[in-house]
C-alpha cells in the first residue's frame, strides 16, 4: 500500500457508515484497533547453507463474531499496518455474508518467487510454527491470498496438526482437496463476484455482451476471465506486474492461463491471436464495460480514476480504490461493487471447507456453487436495496450492512465484556 497508515483510509469508509446509523460510540471504538497484531522473525536454512531471516505478522483484528478468518500473503512489500488494513477488511467483510467469523490477516516480508520449493515449505511450515499458539479452528483460521495457494495451505496445515499433535484440518482452509479442501475453493472468490455481477446486471444496465478488463492475472483473475469468457463475455485486457495485453475482439484465455502455468507474464502472448502488448498502467483506462482490478491495494487513485471508462468496477482485490478515487468515480456516476461483497466468495467457500472438516462430510461441487450464490445474492441484494433507500454508494451501503451486525454482536456480549478467544 502507498500511504504510511493504510489503516487510516479503511477507516474513513467505517466512519462514512457509522454517519448514516444511530450506532454507540463505543461500538466504533472498538472497530477502530486491532485487538492483537503479533510480529515475528522467522529464521530458515536456505539450500545453499546460509541462514535467512524473514519478518511475519498475523493480526486478530476483531472476534465479536466468531474465530478471526483471513488469508496470508507472501509479498516482498507487506508491513504490519497493510496486515491490520486486510484484518479489518475481513472483519468486515465476514459481517457482510453473515459468517460467523471475526476478520484477521497475516503475511511475510518474502519475495517468495526467489526462494526454491523447499526453502518456500521451510518458510510456510516455520510460520506456523511461530504461530501455532494464537491459531486454532476455534481460534484463528487462515488461508491463501497474494502468492500463496493450496499447496502451502497443505504444508501448514501438516505442520500445525504435527505441533498439536491430532489430525487438525479446520485450523486452515484453501487446502488440497487430498488434506480436507473443499471442491470449489479455488475459484471462489472469482465466482462469487461473478454470481453478483449476474444478479444485479440488470439493475446496473449491463448489457448481453460484456468487455473486461482484467488487473491481476492470477487466482481472482484468472477465474473471473474464465467464467466471464465462457459466459459469452469478451476479455479485452489483462495485466500482471510485468505489464499488460490487450486485444478488442477478446484475447485467448486459454494461451494466456498457459503462459502463468509456465512461470511467464501475460507478455509472453503477444503477437498469438491479435494480443498487443499494453503499459500495465494503462489498463485502467481501457475501453470496457467492466473494470475487475484483482492484484494489490490502491491500484486506482486519484491521477488515474479520471481515466476509467468502465460503467462498472468489480473489484475482487481488496482495497483496490482510495477513497479519493471513490469520490472522483462517484461523480462520473461509474458504479463499485465493493471489496468487502465483490471478492466475499472465497471466504465464504472456505467457511464451508471448515463447517466440511468439522462434520466430516462432504459436499458435491453442486451444492457448494448453489449454496455460494444463494448467500452472494441474498447479500448482494440486501446492499442493493440499502444503497437505494439511503441514497449511497454500494460500498457505503455494504458497510452499513456489516457495521449493523457487528454493533449488534459487539452489544450482545455484554457492557463489561472485553471477549477474547
Ligand atoms: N485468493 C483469494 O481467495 C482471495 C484474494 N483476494 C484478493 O484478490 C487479489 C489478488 O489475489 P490472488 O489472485 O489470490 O493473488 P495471486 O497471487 O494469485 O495473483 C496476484 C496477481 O496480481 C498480479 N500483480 C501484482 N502486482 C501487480 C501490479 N502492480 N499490476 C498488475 N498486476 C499485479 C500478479 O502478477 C498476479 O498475477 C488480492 O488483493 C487479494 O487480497 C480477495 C479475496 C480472496
Ligand atoms: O478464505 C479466507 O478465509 C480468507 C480469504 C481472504 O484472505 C480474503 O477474503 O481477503
Amino acid at each position: 500500500m502507498s500511504q504510511d497508515n493504510p489503516l487510516e483510509n479503511a477507516l474513513v469508509r467505517l466512519d462514512e457508515a457509522a454517519s448514516h446509523l444511530d450506532i454507540d460510540a463505543d461500538v466504533i471504538e472498538k472497530l477502530k484497533f486491532a485487538r492483537e497484531t503479533t510480529k515475528v522473525r522467522l529464521m530458515i536454512r536456505m539450500d545453499d547453507g546460509s541462514r535467512k531471516s524473514f519478518i511475519a505478522w498475523r493480526c486478530r483484528y476483531d472476534d465479536t463474531r466468531g474465530p478471526t478468518k483471513g488469508g496470508i500473503r507472501f509479498h516482498p512489500d507487506s508491513t504490519a499496518e497493510e496486515v491490520e488494513t486486510l484484518a479489518f477488511w475481513m472483519t468486515f467483510k465476514c459481517a457482510v455474508m453473515n459468517l460467523p467469523y471475526g476478520g484477521g490477516k497475516g503475511a511475510i516480508q518474502v519475495d517468495p518467487r526467489k526462494l526454491s520449493k523447499a526453502e518456500l515449505e521451510r518458510l510456510s511450515r516455520a510460520y506456523i510454527q511461530a504461530f501455532a499458539r494464537i491459531l486454532g479452528p476455534d481460534r484463528d483460521i487462515p488461508a491463501p491470498d497474494v502468492y500463496t495457494n493450496s499447496m502451502i495451505m497443505g504444508w501448514m496445515a501438516d505442520e500445525y496438526s504435527q505441533i498439536v499433535g491430532q489430525s487438525s484440518p479446520a485450523v486452515i482452509t484453501g487446502k488440497p482437496i487430498a488434506l480436507g479442501g473443499s471442491l470449489g475453493r479455488d475459484d471462489a472468490t472469482a465466482r462469487g463476484g461473478f454470481y453478483l455481477v449476474r444478479h444485479l446486471a440488470s439493475d446496473l444496465g449491463l448489457s448481453e455482451e460484456l468487455h473486461v478488463a482484467i488487473q491481476g492475472f492470477g487466482n481472482a483473475g484468472q477465474h473471473m476471465a474464465k467464467l466471464m469468457a465462457s459466459d459469452g463475455h469478451k476479455i479485452v485486457a489483462v495485466s500482471d506486474s510485468e505489464g499488460a495485453v490487450y486485444c478488442a475482439s477478446g484475447l485467448d484465455i486459454a494461451a494466456l492461463i498457459t503462459a502463468k502455468q509456465n512461470g511467464r507474464s501475460v507478455l509472453a502472448t503477444v503477437g498469438h491471436g491479435g494480443h498487443e502488448a499494453l503499459a500495465a498502467a494503462d489498463l485502467v483506462g481501457v475501453q470496457c464495460d467492466v473494470l475487475v482490478p484483482a492484484a494489490m491495494e490502491d491500484m486506482i487513485h486519484a491521477r488515474n480514476a479520471g481515466t476509467v471508462k468502465a460503467k462498472l468496477i468489480l473489484e475482487l482485490a481488496n482495497g483496490p480504490v482510495t477513497p479519493e478515487a471513490d469520490a472522483i468515480l462517484q461523480k462520473m456516476g461509474v458504479t463499485i461493487l465493493p471489496d468487502i461483497l465483490a471478492n466475499a466468495g472465497g471466504v465464504t467457500v472456505s467457511y464451508f471447507e471448515w463447517v466440511q472438516n468439522r462434520q466430516c462430510f462432504y459436499w458435491e461441487l453442486e451444492e457448494i456453487h448453489t449454496r455460494l450464490r444463494a448467500i452472494m445474492e441474498r447479500e448482494g441484494r440486501a446492499i442493493w436495496n440499502v444503497a437505494k433507500e439511503k441514497g449511497v454508494t454500494v460500498r457505503t451501503a455494504a458497510y452499513v450492512h456489516a457495521l449493523l451486525r457487528l454493533a449488534q454482536a459487539i452489544e450482545a456480549h455484554g457492557t463489561q465484556s472485553d471477549f477474547v478467544a
